[in-house]
C-alpha cells in the first residue's frame, strides 16, 4: 500500500505513520493546499485538506493520498483553531475528519483578524521557529497536554476507520 502524504511537515507525517501503525510505504510531498495561506473557516480548511489529498495521490501515484490541513474558525467565542483531514483512494473518498478545537488568545486572534498567518505569529509568541513543526499552537495553549502530531494522529484515525469500515 502506497500512501502519499500532502505534506513535509514532521507533525503531521508523524500521525500519519502511527495511524497505519507504520504499515505501508509512505511518500510525502510539498503539494499546496489550493487555499489561502491561512484558512479561515472549515469551510476553506477541508477544502485544503481534500486538495491537498486528491494531489498528492495523483502526483504520487499512490493507493491513498492524505490531506491535513489547518485554519480556524471565527465564533462568537473567540477564533478557533481548526484542523481537518482528507483521505482519498483511486475508488473512493474523499473521507474527512475534524480535529480538536480550543479558542486562541485574544492578542493572537487579533493579529491573525490584521491578516498576518497562525506559523509565524506563534514563532514569534513562543520565541521558537519550529512550534508548526513540533507540539504546534494546540500544545502551547494546552499546556503540552495534546501536541500537534497526538492531534492529527486522532484525525488519521478517524479516517482511516471510515476508509476500513468502507472496504
Ligand atoms: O507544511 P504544511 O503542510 O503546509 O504545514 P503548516 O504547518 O504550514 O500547516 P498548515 O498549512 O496546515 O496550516 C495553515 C497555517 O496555520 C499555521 N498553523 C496551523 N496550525 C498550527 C499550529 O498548531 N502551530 C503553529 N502554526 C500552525 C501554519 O503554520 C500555517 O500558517
Ligand atoms: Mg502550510
Amino acid at each position: 500500500m502506497k500512501i502519499i502524504i500532502g505534506s513535509k511537515n514532521p507533525a503531521k507525517i508523524t500521525a500519519v505513520k502511527n495511524s497505519f501503525s507504520h504499515e505501508g510505504e509512505f511518500v510525502s510531498l510539498d503539494i499546496p493546499s489550493g487555499v489561502s495561506e491561512q484558512p479561515f473557516s472549515d469551510e476553506e480548511t477541508i477544502k485544503g485538506a481534500i486538495n491537498r489529498a486528491a494531489t498528492a495521490l495523483k502526483q504520487g501515484n499512490g493507493d491513498i493520498g492524505i490531506g491535513l490541513e489547518g485554519g480556524v474558525q471565527e465564533t462568537s467565542y473567540g477564533l478557533l483553531i481548526c484542523n481537518w483531514g482528507a483521505l482519498v483512494t483511486n475508488e473512493s473518498g474523499p473521507f474527512i475528519a475534524g480535529g480538536a478545537r480550543i479558542p486562541l488568545p485574544e492578542e493572537i486572534a487579533v493579529r491573525l483578524r490584521a491578516g498576518e498567518e497562525l506559523g509565524p505569529v506563534m514563532e514569534d509568541y513562543a520565541k521558537n521557529k519550529n512550534v508548526r513543526k513540533q507540539e504546534g499552537a494546540v500544545g502551547i495553549f494546552t499546556n503540552g497536554m495534546v501536541n500537534r502530531s497526538e492531534m492529527f494522529t486522532h484525525v488519521m484515525n478517524l479516517l482511516v476507520g471510515q476508509y476500513k469500515r468502507s472496504i
